[in-house]
This record gives structure tokens, C-alpha cells and sequence, in this order.
């Protein structure tokens, strides 16, 4: 409904038209709006839709006329005061721009809603008394509007709407006085619920910043407080979020147990950039403290403990899981706390320890698996000196594998510590001649030199049979010449072999220290005269070893009443002159399954030789190396072959090892051979044993002397000897023949390849 009324003689009548006086009046020229008219434009819209509902109101004709002159007395008023201040203006600008409404958008823009743009009250009053007392005309809605442009809400509406309608009003009001602070208020009040920083624009779905004049007087209803806006403060999500924080209340109890800067004595929270004025920030839940966990931070007070979520105790339980179940693991952060120092307990920051024992050093392998953990320990820091003398005095008597050559002076060599270690003082006190044979001819200072730990030996050495000590002496202990690599033809299997499994592990026994299953004995099997002596003969002089060779034939033929008690005199010496290589060749004599009187002297021979065999294999400290070789595998006691550990197979010399075998042999000799012959002689050799070769060989170079006259051979000398030819050669091989049957060899092959440790 439209209704008119007549105030100071001017007929009004109000229609929706009206609102769009703004745009009819501003002299809008430029098609790009300026910030200020555009608020303006938008004022108008919300003036409208208002105005809209207002005007579908009833009201009564003396309501609307006492509104319009209310309001016509106090803008009248305003346009004629003294000054001219952006009073309603949402602009802080000059006058000018006020006016026209223009505003370049590359000018700042100054939201009104502060404390300095807003115009105090205090002037209102007087603005509109002296309006009563001398301004009786009515301005025309052009002029007001002219000088409050930027509210044609109230320009438009000098004929206040009736109110009696609380629906409308509640929202018409705010829009109308959006502008208008209220006296009742003190001056500083900015009109604004938010902060200053977050109040940077005024939007009508704002809830009134101030009752409006109508409220004070009664006659409107305070309208029930509309929702805030949840998007009024840029990165602030409304109240919503402001619910999650825990505002302290005033009977909030002071936060004692907090850190500094968090006003442990009970100070007020500083006011939080986020809130309101005037409200503290939340005051933040003490950091939880961890048992165990001494979180000191720098300059800050100890945290009291607090309640544990369930997130965070699940994530308590797992780091004392850690820091208990899995500390020596990593307990370096189980165990580390801020301001201490770095724990030497924890492995990764252990240090290496000089004063560990000298069973673990040198090696590079902690047997303390609880001490050294993880830690990584350099050998090269923790090579005891002893072991360092031990191993580079080594070089003056053992011979190093000539494959190992850059080893040689480093490792393959022997302390005087080593010899002395087990070199019996009884020798060299009593001064007895057989036994000064005990002593190695290459031995050296060693012998004199006695622990404490060889007295045992000793003392048994006391007690051994000086008859039996000759023997072990006299027939045992074998004194030659060194074997060297070199001197094998072939078998570079079977050598490189020894040289890895059982060389080394004598030679390192601090490398191989931690390896329980040491070959300290082996097998060589294989056809007589393939050089399985001759090997035992190389390890020893490889290990600068007293080679102890041991005829188990001899045992059995000719020292059958004796050979246990011999055994244990050879061992006993072994023992004395470490180290020591004791070889046992047809150890099937003495391991043979066939002995079965359990008490006759074989098989007491067998147990003495198993039991001393069982205390090499059991100690870790004796340096011997028991050697057995058969030519009968197959005739060995099943279950005794465990008892090497390493069966290999000394196979007939190939073309190759004959033929340097021959070489070998010839050089001794004045020869005549060419490549042919040679390679002929290599041929018809095929199936020849090393030793089978050797006794060519050795027939071959007698074929000279064969030629000489009988007369002749008493008074010539070697070199006036012919030539060795390879007719000899062919006289020889009518003479020797392969000593090793086809059937043998298949069965070594055979054996091999069920209890060998080599193809
Ligand atoms: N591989 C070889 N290289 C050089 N010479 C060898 C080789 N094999 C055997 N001989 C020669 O044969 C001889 C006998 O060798 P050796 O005594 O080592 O054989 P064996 O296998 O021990 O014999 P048996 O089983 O009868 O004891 C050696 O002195 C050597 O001259």
C-alpha cells in the first residue's frame, strides 16, 4: 500500500521509485563506478528492498508524518551546520567526494567504520535545535539527499516507516543508521562489535552497531540478534572456531605450572590478533610432560603434566616401547634428552674402546655382542700391538703362499711370543741331547722363551719315556729341505684350496677366531705317489711348521706294541713345538672298519690317535695341523670320516703337471729333448702317478750310464755323461708302467664324490 501525507504543505507520496533517486540524481558520468558509488549503488538496492517491505506496510498517516518531520528537522538541522563533516557519509574523503559520489579506485579507500571517521554525536543535538529555532522550511528530498548522498536510505525515507511492524523494522533500522552513531555511546565507540582490524567493511547483514534512536524511545522492539555473517573476517571462520579455543573465564584459575611469556603468575593472556578487543587470548593447554622425557626447553620452566589424550599416550607407549624394548637398538633417542650430553652407552655414539680385551682385538669381530652392538669397530685402531709383533715377526721363518705374496711380510710370519709360548724349559734346563732334537732348526729365539700356560705340557714332557721322545725325534719329526707351491705340479685346486681353508685360518687365527669350525684336519686321498707327502711337506714349510710324518704301515709293522704310546709322544711334542703339522700317511691302517678286537694294540692305537686328534680339534689355541692321507678311502671307518673335516682329492698329474713334473726332474740332468719329444713324453705318460713320472724319469737318466762301458764308469765324471734322449725314454717306459689301475681310479672318483669336499 502507497500511502501519501501532506508535511509543511508538501504533498509526499511515496513510491517505490523513490528509491532509485540516488541514481537520478548523482551525476554519474563515468561508466566505471568508484568505490563509493558503487557502496552507494548497493546501499540503494537494500534501501529498496527494504523500502519494499515497508511500504506494503499500513501504517497511519499521522505515524508517517510525525516520522517524516522528525526526520526533515534533524537533516535540515545537519545541512545547515557549521561545518560540513562526512557525518553520514561511509567516506571519509573530502567533501568533493562526497558529493559527486566519484571515487578513483586507485585511491585509497577508507572504510568509515573507525573511530576517527565517525563524527561524534555531541553535535547532533545542537545541529538540530538550532534547526527548530530557525529553520521552519522544508528542504526538498533533492537538497537532502544532495548533501547526504551517500545515504539515500535516509534520503528516501524522511517519512520514517511505521516500525509497528517488528518484521521489517528489525532490518530496515540497522541499514538506515548504519551511519548515525548514537550519543548514547561513549565517542570512542567505533561502532563495531569486531575489532578495529577485522571491521573493515560495513555490510547491512552486520548486526546493528547501535540501537537506533527508535530503539531508545521505545518504540521499536530490540530485534533478536540476526546470525553473524560466517565470513566477515577474512581467515577467521566466525565464532564457530572461536568455540573450539578455551576462552578462560574470569574465575579461570592462573596457569602455574606454564612457561614463561605464558604469565605464570596469573597475568592476563596478551589480547590475541584474532579476537576481540578486550578478550584474552585462550589460554593454550600446558604442553603434556613425558616421563622419562625432560623436555627443557631454553629459559622455560618445567611444563606440569597434564591429561593424555589417547592420541598422545598411544604415542607415549610407543616411544617407551622404544626407548625400554629397543634401547640398545637405538637409544639414541630413547635415551637422549634435551641438555644432556650424548650418552656413551648408546651405540651410535660409542666410542671406540681401547681397553676392551685383547681376545677381541685385532680381528674386527667383537665376540661381545652385547657390548659392541652395532658399533663398528676399525681393526686397524684396534690391533693390539702384540698381535702386530706377532704376526710381522712371522716373515723371518714362514713361508707365504707365493699367490699371497703381498701378504708375506705382513702375515706370513711368526712371533717369538708364538714358539715360545709352548717350548718346553725342560729342554734347555736339563740339557738333555735328545731333547735338544726337539728344537726346530728354524725355530729360533722362540724356544727359550716359557708361559705359564705350557707347563701342563711340560709336565708331561717330564714324564714321557726319553725313548720315546728319540723315536718321535729321531723318526718323526721329518727336517728338510721347504717345500714351496711351486714344487706341486698341478693340483692348483687342491692348493688353492689349503691355502684358503687351512693356511690362513693358522696364519689368522685372530681373523678366523670366530669361526668354531676350523679345518684342522684334512684328508688327502687319492692313488699312491700323487704327491699327498709332498703336500703335507708345503703346508708345514708354509707355516713354518715341525712336519711330524707318521707311517701308519709303520706304526702297524713295525711299532705295533709301541705305536700308542709313540702317537702320544708325537702329539706331546707337537704340542711343544708349535706350530706343528702332524701328517699320518695310510691312516686306513689305523681308521680301518676291518679292526674290530676291541683291545688289541690297532685299536688302542686308533683310540690314542682319536683322542689326541679330538684335543687338537677341540682347542682353540693349539696351532697343529693333522694331515692324514690314504690311498684307501673306502677302507676308512664311516664314522670316523667325520673327524676331517676336509677330504680332497690328490688326482694323477694331468698333461700339464707331467710335463712339468718331467721338466723338473730333467733339469738335474745333461738332456737332449725337443718340444715334440717332449710333448710325446707327456702323452705316453697319460695315467702316470707323480711318483710313476718320477721313476721315468729317473730310469730315463741312467740310460747314459747304461751306454758307458762298465770299465769306464768307476773313473768318468758326470758332465762327460751323454745327453738324456728321449730313446731313454723309450727304454724307460719299457721298463716302467703305470701303477694305478683304471679300476682304482674309478673308484676315487667314485668316493669323491660322496664324501670329497672337492671335484
Ligand atoms: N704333483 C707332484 N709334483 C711333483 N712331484 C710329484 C707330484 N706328485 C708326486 N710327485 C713325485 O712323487 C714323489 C712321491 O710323492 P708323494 O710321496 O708325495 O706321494 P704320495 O701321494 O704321498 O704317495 P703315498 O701315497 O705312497 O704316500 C715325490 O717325491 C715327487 O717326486
Amino acid at each position: 500500500m502507497i500511502s501519501s501525507t501532506s508535511v509543511y504543505g508538501l504533498k509526499m507520496q511515496w513510491t517505490p521509485e523513490h528509491a532509485q533517486w540516488p541514481e537520478q540524481h548523482f551525476d554519474i558520468t563515468s561508466t566505471t563506478r568508484s568505490p563509493a558509488h558503487k557502496v552507494e549503488a548497493y546501499r540503494g538496492h537494500l534501501q529498496r528492498t527494504y523500502q519494499y517491505a515497508w511500504a506494503n506496510d499500513d501504517i497511519s498517516a499521522l505515524t508517517a508524518s510525525n516520522l517524516l518531520k522528525k526526520y526533515a528537522e534533524k537533516y535540515s538541522g545537519i545541512l545547515e551546520g557549521p561545518v560540513d563533516r562526512p557525518v553520514l557519509s561511509n567516506y571519509s574523503d573530502t567533501p568533493s567526494g562526497l558529493v559527486n559520489g566519484r571515487k578513483n579506485d586507485s585511491e585509497p579507500w577508507q572504510p568509515s567504520l573507525n573511530s576517527e571517521a565517525v563524527y561524534p554525536m555531541n553535535c547532533v543535538p545542537d545541529v538540530i535545535t538550532a534547526s527548530k529555532a530557525g529553520v521552519s522550511s522544508a528542504l526538498p528530498p533533492v537538497d537532502v539527499s544532495a548533501s547526504i548522498g551517500s545515504s539515500p536510505g535516509v534520503a528516501s525515507n524522511l517519512t520514517e516507516p511505521s516500525y509497528s511492524s517488528s518484521t521489517c523494522g528489525s532490518h530496515t533500522v540497522p541499514s538506515l543508521h548504519a551511519g548515525l552513531p548514537s550519543q548514547e555511546y561513549a565517542p570512542g565507540y567505533n561502532g563495531s562489535y569486531l575489532h578495529s582490524t577485522y571491521s573493515s567493511q560495513a555490510t547491512p547483514a552486520l548486526p546493528s552497531p547501535h540501537p537506533s534512536p527508535l530503539h531508545s524511545s521505545g518504540l521499536l522492539q530490540p530485534p533478536p540478534p540476526p546470525p553473524p555473517p560466517p565470513a566477515l573476517v577474512p581467515g577467521y571462520n566466525g565464532t564457530s572456531n572461536l568455540s573450539s579455543y578455551s576462552y578462560p573465564s574470569a574465575s579461570y584459575p592462573p596457569q602455574t605450572a606454564v612457561g614463561s611469556g605464558y604469565s605464570p603468575g596469573g597475568a592476563p593472556p596478551p589480547p590475541s590478533a584474532y579476537l576481540p578487543s578486550g578478550i584474552p587470548a585462550p589460554t593454550p593447554l600446558p604442553p603434556t610432560t613425558v616421563p622419562g622425557y625432560t623436555y627443557q626447553g631454553h629459559g622455560l620452566t618445567p611444563i606440569a603434566p597434564s591429561a593424555l589424550t589417547n592420541n598422545s599416550a598411544s604415542s607415549l607407549k610407543r616411544k617407551a616401547f622404544y626407548m625400554a624394548g629397543q634401547g640398545d637398538m637405538d637409544s639414541s633417542y630413547g635415551n637422549y634428552s634435551y641438555g644432556q650430553q650424548r650418552s656413551t652407552q648408546s651405540p651410535m655414539y660409542r666410542m671406540p674402546d681401547n681397553s676392551i680385551s685383547n681376545s677381541n682385538r685385532g680381528n674386527g669381530f667383537d665376540r661381545n655382542a652385547e657390548t659392541s652392538s652395532l658399533a663398528f669397530k676399525p681393526t686397524k685402531q684396534l690391533m693390539p700391538s702384540e698381535q702386530q709383533r706377532k704376526f710381522s715377526s712371522q716373515s723371518s721363518r714362514a713361508l707365504t703362499p707365493p699367490s699371497y705374496s703381498t701378504a708375506k711380510n705382513s702375515l706370513g710370519s711368526r712371533s717369538s711370543e708364538s714358539f715360545g709360548k709352548y717350548t718346553s724349559p725342560v729342554m734347555s734346563e736339563h740339557g738333555d741331547d735328545h731333547r735338544q732334537l726337539l728344537a726346530h732348526p728354524i725355530q729360533g729365539p722362540g724356544l727359550r722363551a716359557a708361559t705359564s700356560s705350557n707347563h701342563s705340557v711340560d709336565e708331561q714332557l717330564k714324564n714321557t719315556d726319553t725313548h720315546l721322545i728319540d723315536l718321535v725325534t729321531n723318526e718323526i719329526i721329518t727336517q728338510g729341505p721347504p717345500v714351496d707351491w711351486s714344487d706341486i705340479a698341478g693340483l692348483d685346486l687342491v692348493k688353492a684350496v689349503i691355502k684358503e681353508e687351512v693356511l690362513w685360518p693358522v696364519l689368522r687365527s685372530d681373523a678366523f677366531s670366530g669361526l668354531t669350525a676350523l679345518p684342522r684336519s684334512i684328508l688327502l686321498f687319492g692313488p699312491r705317489g700323487t704327491g699327498k707327502t709332498l703336500l703335507g711337506r708345503c703346508i708345514a714349510s708354509q707355516l713354518g711348521a715341525t712336519f711330524f710324518k707318521i707311517a701308519g704301515s709303520g706304526l702297524v709293522a713295525k711299532w705295533i706294541g709301541e705305536a700308542e704310546k709313540i702317537i702320544h709322544a708325537s702329539f706331546l711334542v707337537a704340542r711343544c713345538r708349535q706350530p706343528s703339522v702332524i701328517f699320518v700317511s695310510d691312516i686306513d691302517m689305523l681308521l680301518s672298519s676291518q679292526v674290530s678286537e676291541e683291545h688289541s694294540p690297532v685299536s688302542r692305537m686308533r683310540t690314542e690317535f682319536l683322542m689326541q686328534l679330538d684335543t687338537v680339534l677341540t682347542s682353540a689355541e693349539d696351532q697343529i695341523v693333522v694331515i692324514c692321507a690314504t690311498s684307501k678311502p673306502e677302507e676308512i671307518d664311516e664314522s670316523l670320516r667325520r673327524y676331517f673335516m676336509k677330504r680332497l682329492l690328490i688326482p694323477l698329474p694331468d698333461s700339464t703337471a707331467r710335463h712339468q713334473i718331467i721338466v723338473q726332474l730333467l733339469t738335474q740332468h745333461n738332456y737332449c729333448l725337443n718340444d715334440k719329444e717332449f710333448a710325446l713324453l707327456v702323452q705316453r705318460t697319460e695315467g702316470f702317478s707323480g711318483l710313476d713320472v718320477a721313476h721315468l724319469c729317473q730310469e730315463a737318466a741312467v740310460g747314459p750310464l747304461h751306454a758307458m762301458p762298465a770299465t769306464d764308469l768307476s773313473a768318468i765324471m758326470p758332465s762327460q755323461l751323454r745327453p738324456v734322449t728321449y730313446q731313454d725314454f723309450e727304454n724307460a717306459f719299457c721298463k716302467i708302467q703305470p701303477s694305478i689301475s683304471q679300476k682304482e681310479l674309478d673308484m676315487y672318483v667314485e668316493w669323491n664324490k660322496m664324501f670329497g669336499c672337492s671335484q
